[in-house]
């Protein structure tokens, strides 16, 4: 169906719907601007990929869990200028309440955490995935929502939840038959800014709006960054340390600038280490210049970007230890990440890696006049209840039963005709090598 053929367009959201000259209305059949709609094929291969991230989360032993999509607008009021506090889908309710349909996943996980208090035994390891918004000025024709798979670890203060989260990325990567040549993961930490600044004793309040500003390298021109930070205060010595320090990408030179005493350069040489005997070394490298967008990242951060360049992350996350406290709750140190569903059906597409996904059905019954529709019945519901996927047609030509067939891949075509039924028998066509037989009703299987 189309859109409204022309409609006033307010902020990118279209008006009500065109009155055709008949005067009856006609809805706007597509959903509204930003959204998308999963028709049964893109439904398949939604549903696939989520049982890919299931799979993942079940070997890894995370639980899963789930939050409502809308939550209080307080969970995100963050002061630190990130695009994803600046875009929120927020409004008030019927109550008078302030809520936000929510804009990522790990505010809610914190949430529960706080509610189940003691009761829940620390380290713990859950997953969800859930669909995430945000309020984009239409002009940049941008989506508005989409599916994150986010895994996180409270309660492990040290690096090992980090790899283990890595490893999680990775064993989807390769489920999904990509390679360390198409993908890389970027790993650095936010201690390596936090020393930088030290360094420059530049105060401890500016430092997660420096990593905001930071995360826009690649996205920001170079002056642009260097301005916003000389803008918070930062003097134009600070800045080109900043820059000249984010732009290492080896590990030995790193700890040549920063010492080998820093945290960061010690947390990052156990990842590493510990990557090896993940044996997936050959995946991550160090970047310092990965910080993150969000501003309550304090550790290590990472981010999976294809080697080709041409698609935007295809996911990210780091280590949250202050976050609970920001929520008037005592710290408990965390990481996690967030894995949107669309980067990674973009690279799959690249690659020719999509699977065929086309709809499968074991037998289709079709009863061959109208007074066999009953036992029609009866013989489909005897083979569902053994669990074959079977599609009861009716009132329809056996020629258009054979090509509705071969449309839904039925692997067999039950016939209950008339002769058969009165001896207690159906005929049973496998549709892939032709062959046909008859067979006793009660014991098809
Ligand atoms: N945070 C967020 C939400 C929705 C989309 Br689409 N992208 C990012």
């Amino acid at each position: 169906a189309s859109a409204p053929s022309s409609s006033t367009v307010e902020n990118g959201e279209p008006s009500s719907p065109v009155e055709p000259s008949d005067g009856a209305s006609v809805v706007d059949v597509n959903p509204p601007r930003g959204t998308r709609d999963f028709p049964p094929e893109d439904m398949r291969l939604r549903t696939w990929l989520f049982d890919q991230f299931r799979e993942v989360s079940r070997v890894m032993a995370f639980e899963e869990v789930d939050f409502p999509v809308l939550e209080s607008e307080a969970l995100f009021i963050r002061k630190a200028g990130e695009e994803i506090t600046q875009q929120l889908y927020n409004f008030e309710d019927k109550g008078g309440r302030r809520v936000v349909l929510r804009p990522e996943i790990t505010p809610s996980l914190a949430r529960l955490v706080i509610k189940q208090g003691k009761s829940v035994s620390l380290p713990l390891k859950w997953f969800t995935i859930g669909q995430c918004w945000r309020y984009e000025r239409m002009t940049r024709g941008r989506r508005r929502e989409h599916y994150q798979w986010n895994m996180d670890i409270f309660g492990m203060p040290k690096v090992r939840a980090e790899s283990e989260l890595l490893q999680a990325i990775i064993l989807l990567f390769e489920r999904l038959g990509i390679t360390s040549s198409d993908v890389g993961i970027r790993v650095s930490s936010r201690k390596v800014l936090q020393a930088v600044l030290n360094m420059y004793s530049i105060p401890e309040h500016l430092f997660t709006e420096v990593c905001v500003i930071v995360d826009k390298l690649g996205k920001l021109t170079r002056e642009e960054i260097e301005k916003k930070l000389v803008t918070i205060g930062l003097s134009s010595e600070a800045v080109l340390g900043i820059i000249e320090v984010l732009s290492l990408k080896s590990l030995p030179k790193l700890e040549e600038v920063l010492g080998s005493d820093v945290e960061a350069v010690a947390d990052l040489k156990k990842l590493f280490s510990f990557a090896e005997q993940y044996g997936y070394a050959d995946w991550i490298c160090f970047d310092a210049s990965v910080v993150r967008g969000l501003a309550y990242y304090t550790g290590i951060v990472f981010e999976a970007f294809d080697r080709d360049g041409k698609l935007r992350a295809i996911c990210g996350g780091g280590r949250y230890d202050r976050l609970l406290s920001t929520f008037g709750s005592e710290d408990i140190p965390a990481c996690g990440f967030g894995f949107g569903d669309a980067v990674i059906v973009e690279l799959l597409k690249e690659k020719g890696l999509l699977p065929d996904l086309s709809r499968q059905i074991d037998d289709i019954v079709f009863p061959l006049d109208e007074e066999l529709e009953g036992p029609a019945c009866s013989v489909a519901s005897s083979l569902r209840r053994q669990g074959r996927s079977v599609d009861l047609v009716e009132d329809k030509r056996l020629k258009w039963v054979f090509k509705h067939a071969e449309r839904i891949n039925a692997g067999r075509l039950i016939l209950v005709g008339k002769s058969e039924w009165e001896r207690g028998m159906v005929r049973v066509k496998i549709l892939s090598t032709r062959e046909e037989f008859e067979v006793k009703a009660g014991e098809l299987q």
